[in-house]
């Protein structure tokens, strides 16, 4: 049975809430909110109504002494130095959505789309955004009703904020363009109505706050660190398999050896290695003195996304809590702050980084599957893995097809890592003559995260089927500890051992299936 987005996992129930405009909000936070885990809830608290209406009254006040706020009473961008009316303030907003109404390509999932809203509510919740309460509490409404905008993918440069893809979210707030409800479209109107809600009607700089910030690609950047984070622990496990199935050396993991290398992260996977292997001090070297470095350098691949992630959830986690506005209201000081914290340098600095550490996991495992299914490098596999044997051996071919896959998601991959960061183009007039190209970053990041995790799942049919190799025909396999060993038995029930030629694409759907939704639970 499969769910609405075509998975075999069943959603889980919404158990607690986060609450925005209170704590610091977690990468976690936003995706337990991303995959419907978890209740979204405004603060209540005196000090967060009071501040959110100081800071709308502040913006009333402003105007009806008619002064100069950038985005209220000017054109956007260069455009500033248009004045507008008072009397045409209102319009404002409204002209400011509809004429970003450009975007195009493939539009975001459900999951993105939640993310994208939370971030955005997070950020406004930060109160500098003089936003009155009625826009966070139709913000989450959405969230709560699952509301999903249609929001096309493309059209963003990363700094004046994520301007035309959020122009979808203030669209279907004010109840124009379109909604997912259940997976169904509906035109925005409808989509509220059902739910009992009105429209809503702009206030000056409104518009401005809900767009002029980081939100698509922070949301997104939530999803792609927590997959990275589940990456490393499932390439560490194939890793200490791959060593296992061709009868490698797992003395390369020693814990005095890495003792000597301090990178933290570094020494955390090799201490996986070791959980998996067992603490192998007499070393094994029989067929060669030291493994080829996919196997024995792996803590060296994986260790540097290890350590990386800490530094990226902070970089990250720093964004999401920030005000990504422009102007910034300060209530309290009562002043306009006029700036350019819409742009997004830091997680297209994150998100360039770790597409860049993923595909290089991409590579490892890539590697590593083809030292298994080379009969010269696999120390006594049949090649490609087969396990038809006799004459049958002549016509099978086992697991060929599925590494030049392997190849082919690897080198596509390592090609979506050329940074975008550095493809800055001055454009809106040269107001916007330097960007982040961080929403192109944090792309790129979750298709080479999706590519990677195809190759992570080709390395499990391999293993599986390398490990059971070597268990019937040569004289087995070193031994695995508990977590490693539990671990291939639901391997081994899950895919089934190749003897016949098969058509694995189901197999593999259903395990990138299971990496996404983090089927198992790793060194935990
Ligand atoms: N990000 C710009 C605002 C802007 C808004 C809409 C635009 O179309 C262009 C620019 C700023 O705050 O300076």
């Amino acid at each position: 049975m499969t769910n609405k987005s075509g998975s075999t996992f069943q959603d889980a129930p919404r158990t607690g809430t986060v609450t925005f405009g209170e704590d610091r909000l977690a990468i976690a936070d936003i995706t337990r909110l991303a995959r419907r885990e978890a209740r979204p809830v405004l603060a209540d608290d005196d000090a967060f109504t009071g501040r959110i209406a100081r800071g709308a009254a502040f913006l009333d006040k402003l105007l009806d002494v008619d002064g100069v706020i950038y985005g209220v009473t000017t054109g956007y961008g260069d455009s500033c130095t248009v004045a507008v009316p008072v009397s045409l303030a209102y319009e404002l907003p409204h002209h400011l959505y509809t004429y970003h109404g450009c975007g195009y390509g493939e539009v975001f999932g459900d999951t993105e789309t939640r993310a994208i809203l939370a971030a955005r509510l997070t950020s406004l919740s930060q109160g500098y955004s003089g936003v009155s309460a009625g826009l966070l509490e139709q913000l989450t409404a959405l969230l709560e009703h699952d509301i999903l905008p249609r929001i096309p993918q493309e059209g963003s440069v990363g700094a004046s904020g994520d301007l035309t893809p959020l122009s979808y979210v203030a669209a279907v707030l004010c109840g124009e363009r379109e909604a997912r409800v259940d997976g169904q479209p509906l035109p925005a109107a409808e989509a509220l109505a059902r739910f009992g809600l009105v429209p809503l009607k702009l206030r000056p700089k409104e518009g401005l706050a809900i767009m002029n910030g980081t939100a698509v690609m922070t949301g997104l950047a939530c999803l792609a660190w927590e997959r990275a984070e589940y990456l490393a622990r499932l390439a560490t496990r194939i890793t200490a398999l791959a060593v296992a199935a061709s009868d490698g050396n797992p003395q390369h993991f020693d814990e005095t050896l890495f003792a000597a290398k301090p990178h933290p992260g570094q020494q955390g996977v090799a201490g996986w290695l070791r959980a998996d292997l067992g603490d192998n001090k007499a070393g094994r070297n029989d067929h060669r003195l030291q493994d080829r470095y996919s196997l024995r350098c792996a803590p060296h691949v994986i260790g540097v996304l290890a350590d990386a992630l800490p530094f990226l959830k902070n970089v990250i986690e720093n964004e999401l809590n920030s005000a990504n506005d422009n102007p910034l209201v300060d209530p309290d000081g009562e002043r306009v702050l006029h700036g350019g914290h819409f742009y997004g340098g830091h997680i297209a600095f994150a998100m360039d980084s770790l597409k860049n550490l993923v595909a290089n996991v991409a590579d490892l495992l890539d590697r590593q599957m083809a030292l298994l299914v080379d009969a010269r490098y696999n120390h006594g596999l049949p090649a490609n893995l087969s396990g038809a044997t006799g004459p049958r051996a002549s016509i099978n071919h086992g697991l060929k097809a599925l590494q030049i896959s392997a190849s082919a998601w690897t080198a596509e991959a390592l090609k979506n890592t050329m940074p975008a960061s550095v493809f800055s183009r001055s454009t809106e007039c040269h107001n916007q003559d330097k960007v982040s190209m961080g929403t192109i970053a944090t792309r790129d990041c979750l298709r080479v995260l999706q590519l990677t995790e195809q190759v992570a799942a080709a390395m499990l049919v391999t293993v599986r089927q390398g490990l059971a190799l070597r268990q019937a025909t040569l004289e087995g396999a070193m031994p695995l500890q508990p977590g490693a060993d539990a671990f291939v038995t639901e391997l081994a029930d899950d895919i089934a051992f190749i003897n016949e030629d098969v058509a694995l694409e189901p197999t593999l759907r259903r395990l990138v299936d299971g990496i996404q939704h983090q089927q198992w639970k790793l060194y935990e």
